[in-house]
Order: structure tokens, then sequence, then C-alpha cells
């Protein structure tokens, strides 16, 4: 599917044009607006096609998943169109950009506000179809925007759709749930108890606990800005010179006027702070400017994995290595009790030596032990299809995304990235384990490892913890073989981190 012509093991190298594309393709749906619900599903015993559900809903499926496909898989068509329009009612309601960590606080309200959206009509259930997910009581009216960007699933919580009073209400139930069923043995930081502590405090109590918890020195005097290197949902991120060492810093600057629940942002610091690892973009210091808040973090200067996915073709040493690497940052987030849900080569930061770091921690949920979690998040094409389905989720989802990783850097994106999201959601559930075009081509412990990385059997698929000692990542060439590709993507693509 990547439309390369085949030159050497793994092709030849990406063009620009595709690369645009693959930015482009998570940015085609633009919605209609204004659609009652009023859902009682149905399959036409003719057509196959869907019925009962809402307009806007079945012109998307109409339009993007064929009859036979509808007919062949109702469920996965039906999972799919749900969980599109959950992304484009967040992503219109997303106004909380800086979440490097998602606190337990967040997460109950997804799954509250996941829940009232998709599934509590069930408790309405209709006797007549086995497909039937209820009927609404009452309209409800959803307001749909086109997404912006990739295609990710943000999980701030709506203003929209939660009544304030009944979700602090059910958020209280289910970290006391939580609490009860945390494992004695488990590791995990047990992070509740600050945060709904800080969910209490007013908005000056909330600065004043971010000048304490943040380095007094002024920002603006400290760093020397040197050049604006993006600016994402979560701010503005820029390379600095620390006068303090002459050392560069990558900086986050966010807008806290923009942020509207603030308080997220302590215990994002907070977390941040406890959490180092060789393999992790590290959070260095936090510096507080009025309203702007400064996040430092370690520069890496080699741009992201995604720049040389789509540009260069790596050899399967070099994809060990790396595989390695993002494997050993997992784990560790694993064994902290911490789901990171979005790996994928965006986030996969490389210094100019071959060091490979992951980040953005936006979508990562605190969990406790092997405690599933009901949440969808993280970017459609790198998604499990236990959480596309709706299956209650854990560490593995990490894994099976870390499998999708690896396809890119075979075939330089991942599967059904040519498709829109909506259907690429619906191949993820109704497909499983995608197909690789160049799957023959693999050594036999780069296949195996793919197999026990995209089993869609949870129970099947190998944890980050035993990947670490699978036989294909003895094959991984050094660090900085990395080096030359980094500066051949970079030379395409006209980067430069001086
Ligand atoms: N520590 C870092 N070192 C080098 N580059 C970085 C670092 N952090 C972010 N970047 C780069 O800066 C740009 C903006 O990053 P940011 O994380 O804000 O964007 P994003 O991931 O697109 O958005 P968001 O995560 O907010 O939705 C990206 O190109 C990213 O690769």
């Amino acid at each position: 599917m990547s439309g390369r012509s085949g030159r050497g093991v793994f092709g030849k190298l990406f063009s620009k044009k595709q690369h645009k594309e693959r930015d482009e393709r998570a940015t085609e749906i633009g919605m209609p607006t204004n659609v009652k619900q009023h859902l009682h599903v149905s399959k036409n015993s003719e057509t196959g096609m869907l019925e009962g559900l809402p307009t806007a809903w079945l012109r998307l499926i109409n339009t993007q998943i064929t009859a036979a496909e509808q007919s062949e898989n109702p469920d996965a068509a039906i999972q799919a169109v749900k969980f599109h329009m959950y992304t484009i009612k967040k992503e219109k309601a997303q106004d909380e950009p800086f979440k490097p960590f998602v606190t337990q606080e967040v997460i109950t309200e997804e799954d509250i506000e996941i829940e009232k959206l998709l599934d509590h009509k069930k408790a309405h259930q209709s006797q007549d179809s086995d497909l039937s997910i209820g009927q609404s009581s009452e309209e409800e009216t959803t307001h749909y925007n086109a997404p912006s960007e990739r295609q990710t699933m943000p999980i701030s919580p709506s203003k929209h759709s939660l009544k304030k009073k009944d979700a602090l209400m059910d958020m209280a139930a289910v970290v006391q749930d939580l609490t009860l069923i945390g494992d004695d043995n488990d590791e995990s930081p047990m992070l509740r108890k600050k945060e709904l502590s800080y969910s209490k405090l007013s908005d000056e109590e909330i600065y004043e606990e971010l000048k304490r918890i943040c380095n007094k020195d002024d920002p603006y005097v400290r760093f020397e800005k040197i050049k604006q290197l993006g600016a994402g949902a979560s701010g503005v991120v820029f390379i600095a010179i620390d006068s303090k060492d002459n050392s560069r810093v990558a900086i986050k600057d966010i807008d806290l006027t923009k942020q509207s629940k603030k308080e997220l942002i302590l215990n994002e610091i907070n977390v941040l702070k406890g959490f180092h690892h060789k393999n992790l973009v590290n959070f260095l210091d936090a510096f507080l400017s009025y309203d702007h808040l400064w996040v430092a973090m370690e520069l890496l200067d080699g741009g992201s994995l995604t720049d040389v996915v789509t540009e260069v073709v790596m050899k399967e040493g070099q994809i060990a290595a790396v595989c390695r690497e993002t494997l050993q940052a997992v784990a560790f987030l694993h064994s902290k009790g911490t789901i990171h849900r979005d790996i994928k080569s965006d986030n996969v930061l490389l210094g100019m030596d071959g060091t490979v770091k992951v980040t953005d921690f936006g979508f990562c949920a605190n969990i406790v032990g092997d405690e599933k979690r009901q949440t969808m998040v993280g970017t459609p094409y790198w998604m499990a299809p236990e959480v596309v389905t709706r299956k209650q989720y854990g560490k593995k989802v990490d894994v099976w995304s870390l499998g999708i990783m690896a396809i890119e850097m075979i075939e330089g994106e991942p599967p059904y990235m040519k498709e829109t999201p909506l259907r690429a959601l619906y191949l993820i559930a109704a497909v499983g384990r995608p197909k690789i075009p160049r799957w023959g081509e693999l050594s036999p412990k780069f296949q195996d490892f793919l197999d026990k990385c995209l089993q869609v059997d949870v129970d099947m698929r190998a944890s980050a913890e035993e990947l670490l000692e699978h036989p294909f990542l003895e094959c991984a060439m050094e660090l900085r073989t990395l080096t030359p590709l980094i500066k051949a993507a970079q030379k395409i693509l006209h980067k430069c981190y001086d």
C-alpha cells in the first residue's frame, strides 16, 4: 500500500509528497452539524446495510464502508463510527492543551463521557435486534467539527456533555473502587489523593501552588530562545540556551489562560518530576512567568522517527535498535503503572547520536497493576483492536502500537494510512492483525517479533518486558548507525536544529 516500487530489501525512498499526504490524510473529515440521535440499530435484510443510526453517522458509514463490509461485520462498523464521532466531539471540546500525563480524574471523566455518548443507551436495548444499541429517551444534539491535524483521540473532558456535579460524584465512586482493587504488590505511584485535593483548588490557589513547585528563576532572563520547533495543541516548542550551563534545551511554552483545567498541570508537573529514564524525553524543570508556564525538556536534535521512516529505508538491525530502546521506555512506564497510549513514530524523538526517546505523555493513563481501562485513546492507525471495539484494555495496547510502529519502519507508514480514519477504525476492528506487504522479505526472527506484538488476543500478545528478551533484539545495530538516516531525512525535509 505504500506505493513504492521495489528497490532493495525494503523498497526505495519515500517521497516528500507521501510524507505530506500522510499528514493530510488525517485532516480529511469534515462533519455535518446538529445531528439528532435516535439509536435503534438494525441491519437491512436485503442490502445488509445498517439502519437506525443517526443520519450523519449512516452517511459516514455508507460513504466509507461498503454494504458488504457492513453486512459482514456490522459490529465493527458501529464501533468504528461511534469511536469516530466521539473523537470529533472531543476534538472540538479540547481546550486543555498541556497533558504530559493524564491523571486518574481526567480518565475517569473520560470514561464517564464515553459511556454517556456511546454505551449508556444500552440501558434501553431493543429486544428485536442483536445489533441494537438502544433508543435514547430524549433527543441529544451533537455538534460535529472537522478534526485538526492527525486523527488523535483527545481525552480532555468535554464541558458540554457532562454535568460537573454528576461527573464529580461518579468520579468519587470510581476512584474509591480503584483504590479498593489496587494490588498490594504493585509499585504504581498512588497519585489520586493529591489529584483530588488539587481539584478543589481555586485558580488563585493553583497559581500559588504552581509558584511553589516551579523553579523561581525568571525564564525570560535564564533562557535565550533560539528557534521555534513547532506548535502543537499543547503550546509552542522552541530550542533555548540555558544560561546556567550553556546547555541547549527544548521548552514548551504553555499559555495558562487557555487552560480550563489548570489543576491538572500541578499533577502533571509532579508526575513528570518523578519519571526519569534514559529512553524518555525527560522533564528538566518548570518556570512560571505571569500567565505562561515554560516546561523545559531534554532537546532531541535528530527530529522525530516519523521523519526517518517516511524518508529513508531502515535496515532490520536499525529497526531492532529502535524497537529495543522504545520497549525499554514502555516497560519502564508500565512498571510505574502507566500506559503511554500513543506510541507511534511521531512520539519517538531521536538525538543526532542515535539516541531514541519516547515523548508526548499527553495520553498516558495511570493504572493499578493489571487493572484494565475502558477508555478509547490513542491515534487510530496505531490503535489496538481491543481499544476500537471497546473491550477492556491494559498495558498491552502499547505493545500493539509498537508493532504498528515497526510496520512504519518497514513500510514507511502504518497500515490503512491511505484510508480515512473512520475506515481505518473499521478495518482495525474487522480485520484485526493487519497485512504487512513486505512480510516475505523479513527475517524469521523479525516475523516472530511482529507476531508477538500484533496478536489480537491480548493474552497471546507479549508484554513489553517479555519482548525485551526477544531474539530479534539481538540483531540490533549500534545506535550511531541511525545518524546517517537522520541526516538524510533532515536534508530532504530541510530541518535544522542549530
Ligand atoms: N524535546 C524535544 N526535542 C526536540 N523536538 C521536540 C521536543 N519536543 C517536541 N519537539 C518537536 O516540537 C514540535 C512540537 O511539539 P509538540 O509536542 O508541541 O507537538 P505535537 O506533538 O504535534 O502536538 P501535541 O502533542 O501538543 O498535540 C514537534 O515537531 C516535536 O517533534
